[in-house]
């Protein structure tokens, strides 16, 4: 039995609630946005990404979420289909509001930035009574995202897939996702995320996101078993901390913590990361797999979508993230940064 119990009886193994949205990643790379004249349209939005990396893994994945009705929230619905992941719980706006966009400029492998266009965007549109509670129900994992909770109906709409989930025996993750661009203040955001993250089984964030939670904390050395020691007081059996290329650390309630260190990726944007890590990881945790294994198996897929132009079209199948580790293993793949 691995850290995290799963109720095996259940049909679902994942089930991801928030933003779903389009990537368009620049064509001509290593330059700033100013000077890039084309880009791929891709589905974004990170839970979408990693529900679609779940699936890519070979789970039985569904998603609960509003797309705007128009082209681009078309193209969301076709693309999750396609990837074999249950739409039958992602709405349809009925009032004008279009689909959130997400420009990336790449102007090096490490030096990458996103311009949003959030502006009435669908997602956040989300309401309570358009949760699936039958979906959460079915599901062994729920996942939900920190973006989801910046306005209203959508912040209500998580907070009630939380109470479903708690209900019917859904493992809860939260992947903090921080975009302070959707959020009016950091004031704000800390409240919402905190209360969020009481009723999480599993927390998964950057150093950097902690610190956002933490603002009316004592935390000066942004010590990160100090971070992970707080969750365990309420729901949180295991704390993940992303320290970006340095690796990551998870922490469990019984007091141990486990680091991983990132593979070596010849890098061509650095999007992506955190949620393909996001997907490899809750994978490995659903497997009933040991701590540093599920890390392990994260940092691969995060380095294999790093190494490509998008984040959710290059998920990784199983076999291609264990070909990684070996290719890591035997030498063959060096870091270009
Ligand atoms: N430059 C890199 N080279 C290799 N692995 C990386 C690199 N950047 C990130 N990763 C991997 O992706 C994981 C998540 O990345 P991180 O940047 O911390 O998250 P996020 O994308 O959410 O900001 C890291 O723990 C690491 O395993
Ligand atoms: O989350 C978004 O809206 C944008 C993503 O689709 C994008 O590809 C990205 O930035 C992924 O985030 P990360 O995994 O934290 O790097």
């Amino acid at each position: 039995m691995g850290i995290i119990e799963f109720n095996a009886a259940k049909k679902v193994d994942f089930a991801a609630i928030g933003r779903l949205c389009i990537d368009l990643n620049a064509n001509e790379i290593n330059r700033p946005m100013e000077e890039t004249i084309t880009f791929t349209k891709y589905v974004g939005g990170s839970p979408a990404n990693i529900c679609i990396g779940m699936s890519r893994l070979g789970l039985a994945t569904g998603f609960i979420g509003k797309v705007a009705n128009d082209q681009m929230g078309r193209f969301i619905t076709q693309y999750l289909v396609k990837e074999g992941i249950s739409a039958s719980s992602v709405s349809i706006d009925r009032t004008g509001a279009t689909t959130g966009l997400a420009f990336t400029e790449i102007k090096s492998p490490t030096d990458c930035s996103i311009l949003m266009y959030r502006d009435n965007a669908a997602d956040l549109l989300l309401a309570p009574d358009e949760v699936s509670e039958a979906l959460v129900a079915d599901a062994k994992m729920l996942l939900i995202s920190g973006t989801a909770l910046a306005a209203s109906p959508s912040r209500e709409a998580v907070f009630l897939a939380l109470d479903y989930a708690k209900r019917h025996g859904a493992v809860i993750a939260f992947d903090l996702d921080y975009r302070p661009y959707t959020w009016r203040s950091e004031q704000e955001t800390a409240v919402y995320y905190n209360l969020a993250a009481e009723k999480c089984d599993i927390i998964l964030g950057t150093r950097e996101e902690f610190d956002m939670m933490e603002r009316f904390e004592r935390n000066p050395d942004r010590d990160d078993r100090v971070t992970a020691s707080k969750w365990f007081a309420y729901s949180a059996q295991l704390v993940v901390i992303k320290h970006g290329k340095e690796g990551s650390v998870a922490y469990t309630k019984d007091g141990a913590s486990h680091t991983a260190r990132s593979f070596p990726a010849k890098v061509v944007n650095t999007f992506g990361a955190g949620d393909s890590y996001a997907a490899g990881f809750l994978y490995g945790l659903l497997q009933g797999w040991e701590v540093e294994r599920c890390m392990e198996f994260g940092s691969a897929a995060a380095c294999i979508v790093i190494s490509s132009h998008s984040c959710s079209d290059a998920m990784p199948t199983t076999g291609a993230v264990h070909d990684y580790i070996e290719r890591c293993n035997r030498g063959e793949i060096t870091a270009n940064s």
